[in-house]
């Protein structure tokens, strides 16, 4: 049997305020596979961002453990990429000096750099804005050189947090249309976190479904679409199955959290 690239282990996180202990997670366990796309849906406030943050080793767990191809994380690292809601982008650098900085931290040449970043500009279709600055760009540009930017540091985990939820309708559609092509190129494993029951199920390969805080894993659900996908599987009957049984499992967990 091989080794899951990502193991989360009886994680439990209590966070420790002056108004009282918040338990967010109690015996949160799963796991991912090699390129494995997974999504996590849960009613609000159930733990899906304190689950992200652990991996990322942005927070400890209070107990459990959290493994990378069977090594414990220890605090953040290179090996695993972030992408979240804000973006991150460095202003002062042009689009291609954002997409390329860590290998420029690695010590690569100028030509080694440029080449890197005509390859991600390909990938998520910014050709032509290599020299363009983060404030000459849209919301749904700056999210491109973003998810960029993470996969040209070559992470083995790509970990995204509502990266679109800041995008309107149109652009987030979009925007997983490109994530997706990115990604089938890519292969990279990704933990992706969203409020979106469509956008979980055309993107990922299993959707994870939380309880209400404190967040387990209450079902794992494997979408059973063929890939690649594009946005007609959206008005099929399989995806609007898949979707009935999501909603209803989390309508489920949101009413006891009420
Ligand atoms: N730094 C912190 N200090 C105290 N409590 C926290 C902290 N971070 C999160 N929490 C609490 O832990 C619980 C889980 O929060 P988390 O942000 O992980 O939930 P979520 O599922 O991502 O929520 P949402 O879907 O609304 O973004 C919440 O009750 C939250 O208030």
């Amino acid at each position: 049997m091989t080794t899951p690239k990502l193991e989360i282990k009886n994680v439990d996180k209590v966070f420790k305020t002056k108004s009282g202990d918040t338990t967010a997670l109690q015996k949160t366990s799963f796991t991912i596979d090699d390129g494995e796309f997974v999504t996590i849906l849960g009613p609000s406030g159930c733990g899906k961002s304190t689950v992200l943050r652990i991996v990322a080793g942005l927070e400890e767990a209070t107990t459990g453990e959290v493994l990378l191809d069977g090594q414990p994380i220890d605090g953040p690292g290179p090996d695993r990429g972030m992408v979240f809601q804000s973006y991150t982008l460095y202003p002062w650098l042009t689009v291609k000096e954002n997409i390329s900085f860590g290998l420029k931290l690695k010590g690569a040449r100028q030509k080694e750099r440029d080449d890197l970043a005509r390859h991600y500009l390909q990938l998520i279709g910014l050709e032509g804005f290599e020299n363009h600055y983060p404030v000459q760009l849209s919301g749904g540009m700056k999210q491109r050189v973003a998810i960029a930017r993470a996969l040209a540091n070559d992470p083995k985990v790509l970990l995204m947090d509502e990266p679109f939820g800041a995008l309107d309708a149109q652009t987030r559609n979009i925007m997983q249309e490109v994530l997706l092509r990115a990604w089938e190129k890519s292969k990279k494993t990704i933990l992706f976190i969203t409020h979106d029951v469509d956008e979980s199920i055309f993107l990922a390969d299993s959707v994870y479904v939380m309880t209400a805080r404190p967040g387990r894993l209450k079902k794992k659900v494997p979408i059973d679409i063929a890939r690649p996908r594009d946005f007609s599987v959206k008005a099929t009957n399989q995806f609007a199955q898949y979707k009935e049984e999501l909603l209803s499992l989390i309508r489920e967990e949101s009413l006891k959290s009420i």
